[in-house]
């Protein structure tokens, strides 16, 4: 069998509460397994755009990137986010390196053709490099990737996180058992959104379409369960959806939400 690997992407509510930011992390570090951490930042992107006068527009869980606001993602994610978290995760004896999708070629994308919206520089992902990524894994760095692509014209691109968790899943799922976690600040995908204990264990298809068309699922949860099933339809192990705090006891199947086709 396959080595295994898990492919943790964090959020930016939790990134934006350092109290849960730094637990995740340290917990995280624990982790004793090759492992790639990837991660968002949107809630901090909003606020710094805000505090420079520059609106923030999301269609569909995704952000209108305009120049200015490429610029603000660029320093956010690539910057300020990477950079903090690679010094914790040094500070607790885990070998981070911080990298965008640029950084050695490892996420290419296309900017996002304009139908009847125009997204502006936003990325869609078109292909891994799992090779690159896989040598610092063989080399005893853990991998920490910020929401940014590149293209092949040289275009730097806003790339949503829970995707590039989701295809980065993917390619490496070629040489590894993948295990691809999203950890958010709630216990799991919940069937009743006012109680936080309301965690269900096992989503598939079939009840996933019964939630979403009664409202249960909404907002976020949408694009981010459609990312987790593109997953596991491509050769990914296993999908769990689970508290940030929980990141070690999800590891073992023991928390959160379990994705299953
Ligand atoms: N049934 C549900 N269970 C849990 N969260 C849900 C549910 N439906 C919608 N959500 C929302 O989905 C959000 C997570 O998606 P998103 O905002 O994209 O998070 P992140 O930035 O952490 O990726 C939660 O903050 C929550 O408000
Ligand atoms: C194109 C697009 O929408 N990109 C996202 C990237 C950050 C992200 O996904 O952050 P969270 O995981 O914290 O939501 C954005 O700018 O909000």
């Amino acid at each position: 069998m396959a080595q295994a690997l898990y492919i943790i992407k964090i959020g930016g509510n939790v990134i934006d509460n350092p109290a849960a930011c730094s637990r995740f992390l340290s917990d995280f570090a624990k982790l004793d397994a090759r492992k790639i951490l990837v991660h968002g930042g949107g809630k901090i992107a909003t606020q710094i755009a805000a505090d420079l006068h520059i609106e923030t527009q999301m269609v569909e869980g995704r952000r209108i990137t305009d120049k200015p606001m490429l610029d603000v993602v660029t320093m956010v994610y690539g910057g300020l986010v990477n950079k903090n978290l690679v010094a914790q995760l040094q500070a607790s004896n885990c070998n981070a390196i911080g990298l965008t999708g640029a950084d050695g070629g490892i996420i290419r994308s296309v900017k996002r053709p304009v139908k009847n919206i125009d997204y502006g520089f936003v990325g869609d992902i078109e292909a891994v490099n799992n090779t690159q990524i896989d040598a610092l894994l063989n080399s005893g760095l853990v991998p920490v990737i910020a929401p940014l692509t590149y293209s092949s014209e040289g275009l730097l691109l806003n790339t949503n996180a829970d995707t590039m968790a989701s295809a980065t899943a993917v390619a490496m799922s070629a040489g590894y058992e993948v295990n691809l976690v999203y950890c958010f600040e709630k216990k799991g995908v919940l069937s009743d959104p006012d109680d936080d204990d309301a965690v269900i264990s096992t989503l598939n298809p079939q009840t996933y379409a019964k939630y979403k068309s009664s409202g249960v699922i909404n907002k976020g949860m949408i694009p981010k369960l459609d990312n987790a099933f593109d997953a596991l339809h491509h050769g990914v192990r296993n999908v769990i959806i689970c508290h940030a705090h929980d990141v070690l006891a999800s590891a073992n199947g023991n928390a959160g939400t379990l994705i299953t086709l």
